[in-house]
Order: structure tokens, then sequence, then C-alpha cells
């Protein structure tokens, strides 16, 4: 008998989330049937959009915590998947999952060597999210100036990486001084601020004098607005997250409303969910793993040791005190 240890939704966040909002819950599984296989959990991600879910309702007091995981198999049911294999699977904060529709599970992407860890990481959602939606909705070319906010975390400094490959201007910002000094020393960006020590306004005069043409916005609100007088004519946002909102309680500000500059400008804003390139992610997991095999892409790892710990992980998200994805290693 397998005891699993599970995280559930106990009251609905009301603001930045609090670690009695969880509930971590123990269950007795039952033995395998045929076509099934047990999945122990050995990295765990948090991530900011399992906020939003609360927000929007689809994650209610009482619910299971949703979440990737990479596992490996202890015990198999299943040709397909011998013990012994690693997946990754949206399995939940759980330490012990029974998958019986093992279309929940896939094979890891092509790791080489790396940490399984990466993923949930630079090979994972956050990865990919930065992949796709620079090359796919900023489409940068050469010469370019990017702006990437939330620029040292995990999707942030991916896109940053990104750009530089392509030959772009990074300008990036975030929210303490190590950070900073870690994307522009090791990371390469060309401007970087600390966005909270720093009028973003005369900020992005300096860092971007004759304007910015691609403006990868992870954190939208008040950010935003002050951005788009400095977007170049014909700029592109991708509109990827929205971190200054998520823990929003009540009637929220009315404007700035910006929204003649978007017309005089003729800006283009797209949002985007990842998963609308879930087709192409091989490809590009498999140029994600050359660029980090070549130390083009650098990552950081923040890490959290056990299961217990994933409310801490998680709410390090909304604190800033994340440096790098945030990894439960279970
Ligand atoms: N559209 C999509 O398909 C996807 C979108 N996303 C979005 O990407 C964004 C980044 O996610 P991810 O890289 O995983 O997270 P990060 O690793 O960037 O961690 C979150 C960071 O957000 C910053 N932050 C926290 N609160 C605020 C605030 N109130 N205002 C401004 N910044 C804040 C902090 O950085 P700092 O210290 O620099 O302030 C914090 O470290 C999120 O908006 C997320 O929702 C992620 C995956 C998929
Ligand atoms: C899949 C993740 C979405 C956001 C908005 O974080």
């Amino acid at each position: 008998m397998v005891r699993s240890k599970a995280w559930i939704l106990e009251t609905p966040f009301h603001g930045i989330p609090k670690e009695d909002d969880f509930k971590l819950l123990k269950e007795d599984l039952n033995d395998l049937k045929d076509g099934e296989v047990l999945c122990e959990a050995l990295y765990l991600s948090v991530d900011p959009y399992m906020r939003s879910l609360v927000s929007l309702g689809m994650l209610k007091a009482g619910s299971p915590m949703v979440g990737d995981q990479v596992a490996i198999i202890t015990e198999s049911k299943s040709r397909d998947y011998p013990v012994g294999t690693n997946v990754i699977g949206r399995l939940g904060w759980r330490s012990h999952t029974i998958v019986s529709d093992l279309t929940h599970i896939k094979l890891l992407p092509p790791m080489d060597d790396l940490p399984l860890s990466l993923a949930l990481g630079p090979m994972g959602m956050t990865g990919m999210t930065a992949y796709f939606g620079l090359l796919e909705i900023l489409d940068p070319k050469p010469g370019e100036t990017v702006l990437v906010n939330s620029g040292a975390g995990a999707v942030g400094s991916i896109v940053g990486q990104i750009a530089k490959i392509k030959g772009c201007r990074v300008v990036a910002c975030a929210g303490s001084e190590d950070k900073c000094k870690w994307i522009k020393e090791d990371l390469g960006f060309d401007v970087v601020f600390n966005y909270k020590t720093v009028d973003l306004g005369e900020a992005l005069s300096e860092a971007a004098p004759d304007g910015i043409e691609c403006f990868f916005d992870n954190v939208a609100g008040d950010f935003m607005s002050t951005v788009f007088p400095h977007m170049k004519l014909y700029g592109r946002i991708a509109c990827c997250g929205t971190m200054s909102t998520y823990n929003a309680v009540g009637p929220q500000p009315s404007g700035p409303h910006p929204y003649m500059t978007i017309v005089f400008k003729q800006l283009r804003l797209e949002g985007f969910m990842v998963r609308r390139w879930w087709g192409k992610w091989s490809p590009a997991q498999v140029e994600m793993l050359q660029w980090i095999k070549e130390g083009k892409i650098k990552y950081k790892e923040c890490l959290f040791h056990g299961i217990e710990t994933m409310p801490k992980g998680f709410i390090s998200l909304f604190e800033g005190s994340n440096f790098g994805k945030v990894i439960i290693k279970a």
C-alpha cells in the first residue's frame, strides 16, 4: 500500500496566498488495475497561473492543487510505461499518483545529461513560453530593441537570452540588485534596471531613446501603461502574464487608458497561451537543449526541498523572493 501526500486548496486566496490557505492530505492508494501506472513525483512546479485559477473560480475550496511534475514510474501495469521510466505530467501537487489515462503523462523531452528538473523550466512550460511568445508573437529582427519585465524570472530570463541569440538589444528589469546583476553580468542583457528603485518612464527613455520595437510583458498594469509611449511606430507587444494584478483585491484602478497611443503608434498587442504551440514543442525543445549545451542559454533554479514546502515555493513567486524557476524537489 502506497500513501500519497496531496495538497488541496483549503481557502480561496484573498490577496497574496498564505500558507494556511492550503492543506496537506494523506491518502492510501489502491492497487493498480490493468493499464495503470504509479507515478512518484521527483520535481514539482509552482507557477503564477495557479493563482489565476483561483481568481477565475476554476479552483475552489477543497480542490486539489494542479500543476506539472516530473515523476518516475515505480509500479506499472502498462507495457508502454515500464518501471523506471521518467515522465512529465499534469499530476498536481502530490507525491504519488495512480494514472489510468496515460495521455496525462508523456516521456520527458530529450535531455541528454541535463538535470531532470529542467523539464519544468527552460525545457518545459516556462522555456516554451519564452520561446514561442518571443519568436512567434514578437518575431524580433536583429538590431531591434526587446524590452522584458520580470527579466530574471523563469520566463523573462529565457526571453532575454533568446533575443540576444537573435541579435537584438535587450532592455530588462527585475526587482532586486542581485537579480539585476545576474541578468546584466551573466546573461549579458544590454540595459538592466531595478524597476523598484527608478522612475520607470525615465529609465525607459534612457534605455531606449529611439523607442522599443518589441515588448514582452509579464507584469501588465501600470508598468504596461508606462511603456506605451516608449514604443516605436508599429511596435509589437506580447501579453504573456499579469504579475501585477494576480493578487488584486476589490475594484481595480480604472486608468490610465493609453488607447490613443496604441492607435497613433499603430501598436500590435497579442495575448497568448503557450499551449497554442503544443504541436511545435518538440523541435523547440531540441533547439533549447542545443542552446543550453552550447552555453547560450543559462538558467537559475530556486529549489525548495520536500513536498511540504510547496505553498512556500508558490508564495515566493508573488513576494519576488524567488530567484529563477521555482522547483520543489520531492
Ligand atoms: N501566457 C502563458 O502561456 C504563460 C504565461 N506565464 C506568465 O509569465 C510571467 C512570468 O512567470 P514566471 O517566469 O513563471 O515567474 P517568475 O519566475 O518571473 O516569478 C515571478 C516574478 O514576478 C515578479 N513579481 C511578483 N509580483 C509582482 C508585482 N506585483 N509586480 C511586478 N512584478 C512582480 C517577481 O520578480 P521581481 O523580483 O523582478 O519583481 C517574481 O520573482 C507570469 O505573468 C506568468 O503568468 C507563464 C507561463 C505561461
Ligand atoms: C499557462 C500559463 C498561463 C499564465 C498566464 O501564466
